[in-house]
């Protein structure tokens, strides 16, 4: 009997051996046997891409500066293949490999979820596929209006200038990260659940906070916990969530807690719009109720109208504060540039009183801003790439066979400092994207929202929060670069480790 044990568990260590080493090592030795110089080959056992990035970030402070390296010393570099799991990650670090994933064959592949705490995002847009996704799309799309959501922007964003002024005026230092994540966490809650949803207090949080805090919690949790990559890799989504530990309950009773909360107003909404009114709101909680009691989609529940509007405030929020914050560091950090955007900003807004109207022309006359603003993001794009996704049916991307089962992504951070396409990359250079001179490289090349059928849905709404919100920083604010060394990390979102990189003060 002990013997028999014995030998079972030998088996299963072998098995596991094989699976996690063996495979993945003979996998990756034929890729470099094929594709040579094309190919970087990184021997990570089962949490692949993620130890190369973390080696890079103890080394140079910078997740991405490995990959950046190799990408200066071979511009010609098309792919990273990490071991993953059972499997193979292929990286693609190419503009045309990028082309292929997510434009010719985006149809075969499916979108891997990163967090354990699905349950709030499965239904909405960013993990859906096929037909739903295709009516989510669609439907979400109708909803983006901006013109009237613009409305709380500029009020919410005026209310939060006043809040960091009593900040600067009792010299406390603001967390421009934080601070522009929570503007923006303010705004996107009212913009996709209704303007009086976001005074929802949760244990004397914010519901915009709260939720945040949740997300934020939950994909540091799903990254770091050994426990769960691995009851994620045996037991696959489904029945991983039914062996839930202490912390993991934590975050989903939490999570439930906002769900409740999220029902009780589409309820409410559905009253409403039963009782005909003549006021119809583009919100999309309205929009989808209203698609709901038309079953214009007749396969939409409440549930997944809920989900929608979370997926949508969480899709919204990080990326957009991380870059704005990112936009006044470089104001502080390339002083020069930053005096010539400070310099049009108030050439188009001159008076007070244009600055309480702008209006969407006016911000097309932004030129020498737009091209810094692309340049932010080329430098600090706050989305280095696309979420993995698992091949269901094989195709080529250029030489590359993609088999059935593979995991993917596009990371085109480290693209964006080839020297094929960016000359002298490293040089902070905002003239190389004035007058649309990026595309005379490789128009795949610079794609911070990412391209194709399953691109940014929020990047024309995103590209106007970050233009306002710049116009009204730089019309009350200075900032100047303090001397703390400038290290980044990646989590979701590509973000500043110390938050004490620049000091602000009002302008006079
Ligand atoms: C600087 C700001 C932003 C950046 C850099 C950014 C970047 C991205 C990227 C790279 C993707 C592709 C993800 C993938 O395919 O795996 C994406 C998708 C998406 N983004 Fe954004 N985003 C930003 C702001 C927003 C905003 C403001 C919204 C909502 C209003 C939004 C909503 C979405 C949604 C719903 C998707 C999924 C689209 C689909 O699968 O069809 N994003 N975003």
């Amino acid at each position: 009997m002990l013997t028999e044990l014995f030998y079972t568990v030998i088996l299963l260590i072998g098995v596991l051996f094989y699976l996690t080493f063996l495979r993945p090592l003979y996998k990756l030795l034929m890729l470099k046997i094929k594709h040579g110089k094309e190919i970087l080959i990184k021997f990570e056992p089962i949490i692949g891409i993620h130890a190369y990035l973390k080696k890079s970030e103890k080394i140079h402070g910078d997740p991405m500066k490995l990959l950046k390296l190799e990408m200066a010393k071979n511009p010609k570099l098309k792919a990273v293949a990490c071991s993953l799991g059972f499997g193979v990650l292929i990286t693609s670090v190419d503009p045309d490999m990028n082309k292929s994933f997510l434009i010719d064959n985006y149809q075969k592949s499916v979108k891997l979820a990163p967090i354990f705490n699905y349950k709030i995002l499965k239904n909405g847009i960013i993990f859906s596929e096929g037909e739903q996704w295709k009516k989510q799309r669609k439907m979400i799309s109708d909803s983006f209006h901006f013109d009237s959501k613009y409305y709380f922007f500029s009020q919410k964003f005026n209310l939060l200038t006043l809040i960091m002024f009593k900040k600067v005026q009792n010299r406390v230092s603001v967390d421009s990260q934080l601070f522009f994540t929570k503007i923006k966490g303010e705004i996107g809650i009212r913009v996709f659940f209704g303007p009086d949803f976001g005074d929802h207090q949760i244990d004397g949080k914010n519901i915009s906070e709260e939720l945040k805090e949740i997300v934020d919690q939950t994909i540091v949790y799903s990254y770091t916990s050994i426990f769960f990559q691995l009851k994620r890799i045996f037991l696959g989504d489904e029945l991983a969530m039914k062996f839930l530990t202490a912390k993991e309950k934590k975050l989903l009773s939490r999570s439930d807690r906002i769900n409740q909360i999220a029902m009780e107003q589409i309820e409410k909404k559905i009253k409403y719009y039963e009782g005909q009114p003549s006021v119809q709101s583009d919100y999309l909680i309205d929009v989808l109720v209203r698609n709901y009691l038309t079953k214009q989609d007749p396969n939409l529940t409440k549930e997944q109208i809920c989900q929608q509007c979370i997926t949508m405030f969480i899709a919204a929020l990080d990326n957009t504060g991380c870059i704005i914050a990112w936009i006044i560091f470089c104001l502080a950090n390339y002083k020069e540039e930053g005096d010539k955007v400070r310099q049009e900003i108030n050439s188009v807004f001159p008076t007070q009183e244009t600055l309480d109207n702008i209006q969407f022309d006016d911000l097309k006359n932004l030129n020498y801003t737009s091209a810094f603003i692309d340049e932010c993001f080329r430098h600090y794009t706050s989305s280095m790439g696309v979420f993995l996704r698992r091949v269901v049916e094989p195709f080529k991307s250029g030489n590359f066979e993609i088999q059935k089962g593979d995991i993917i992504q596009s990371l085109w951070h480290p693209t964006q400092f080839n020297p094929d396409w960016f000359e002298n990359p490293d040089k902070f250079d905002v003239n190389r994207f004035l007058n649309g001179k990026e595309k005379q490289g490789n128009s795949y090349a610079f794609t911070p929202f990412s391209i194709g059928p399953r691109n940014c849905i929020g990047k024309q709404m995103s590209l106007v929060e970050v233009k306002v919100s710049l116009i009204y920083f730089v019309k009350k604010f200075n900032c100047i670069r303090n001397s703390v060394p400038l290290k980044t990390t990646a989590s979701i979102v590509y973000k500043p480790v110390d938050q004490n990189l620049i000091k602000i003060s009002f302008c006079l």
